[in-house]
């Protein structure tokens, strides 16, 4: 760990991101609480990039990578894999991405993770989108979710929560006192809870949206004062 290669590339990763000065929303909770799905709909809606920190672990161990065995085991124990291996994945996929707009998703997950990004990033969210759910929803979603992976079994997904509690939570509740979450009711259908995703990314579009429309009124208005 640490060569003079490694502290160069990080240097001139670092350095490129602090450049690139990017927006970045947290996307946080339960395990099957819905992130992925909800991120999807934001992507396509509002040019964000989804960076799934899930995602880019089980990627690292398919590419063959000297640590995919390590991160393989800490995924099928629900642990928390080191910050240091998810942060580089991180900078990287926000580097080739060519966008400056990211959810980054189930990250940070844990004290460790939120303080090392920090420290290398230099990056703070814009704010903590929060899908609360209850366990009991979670667990019939995970057990339903059908993708062939090795954690969502029974065993495995008890862990992820007990994990999530423990360790996930504070760090939620860390940003809530510095007024950065916002918190969604993710135990309702898809769609309903993209409503309130919704109101969350474009309030400002909305009022946009609506704006025109007063406006043309007050204009037809004033035009049929004048020809009277
Ligand atoms: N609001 C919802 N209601 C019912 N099922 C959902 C909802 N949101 C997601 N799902 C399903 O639940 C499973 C977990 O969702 P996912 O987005 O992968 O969660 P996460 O990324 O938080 O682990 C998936 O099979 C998904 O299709
Ligand atoms: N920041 C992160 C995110 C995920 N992970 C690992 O990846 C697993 C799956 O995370 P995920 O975000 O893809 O899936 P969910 O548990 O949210 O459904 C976690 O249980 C951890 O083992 C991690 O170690 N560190």
């Amino acid at each position: 760990m640490g060569t003079v290669v490694d502290a160069a590339a990080k240097k001139e990763a670092n350095g490129s991101l602090a450049d690139l000065n990017p927006t970045v929303v947290f996307v946080l909770g339960g395990p099957g609480s819905g992130k992925g799905t909800q991120c999807a709909n934001i992507v396509q809606h509002f040019g964000y990039t989804h960076l799934s920190a899930g995602d880019l672990l089980r990627a690292e161990i398919k590419s063959g990578s000297e640590n995919g065995t390590m991160i393989s085991n800490m995924i099928k124990e629900g642990k928390i894999v080191p910050s240091e291996v998810t942060i580089k994945l991180l900078q990287r996929a926000m580097l080739e991405s060519g966008n400056d707009k990211f959810l980054i998703d189930g990250f940070p997950r844990n004290e460790e993770n939120r303080a090392a990004f920090e420290a290398v990033t230099k990056i703070e969210p814009s704010f903590v989108l929060f899908f609360d759910c209850s366990e009991e929803e979670m667990e019939r979603r995970l057990l339903g979710r059908n993708q062939g992976r090795e954690d969502d079994n029974i065993e495995t997904i008890r862990k992820r929560f007990k994990v999530f509690l423990e360790s996930s939570l504070p760090v939620i509740e860390y940003y809530n006192s510095k007024g950065k979450v916002r918190k969604i009711d993710a135990g309702r259908p898809v769609e309903e809870v993209y409503e309130s995703v919704k109101a969350i990314f474009a309030p400002k579009n909305e009022k946009l949206t609506k704006c025109p429309f007063s406006l043309s009124l007050m204009l037809t208005f004033s035009i049929l004062c004048l020809l009277r």
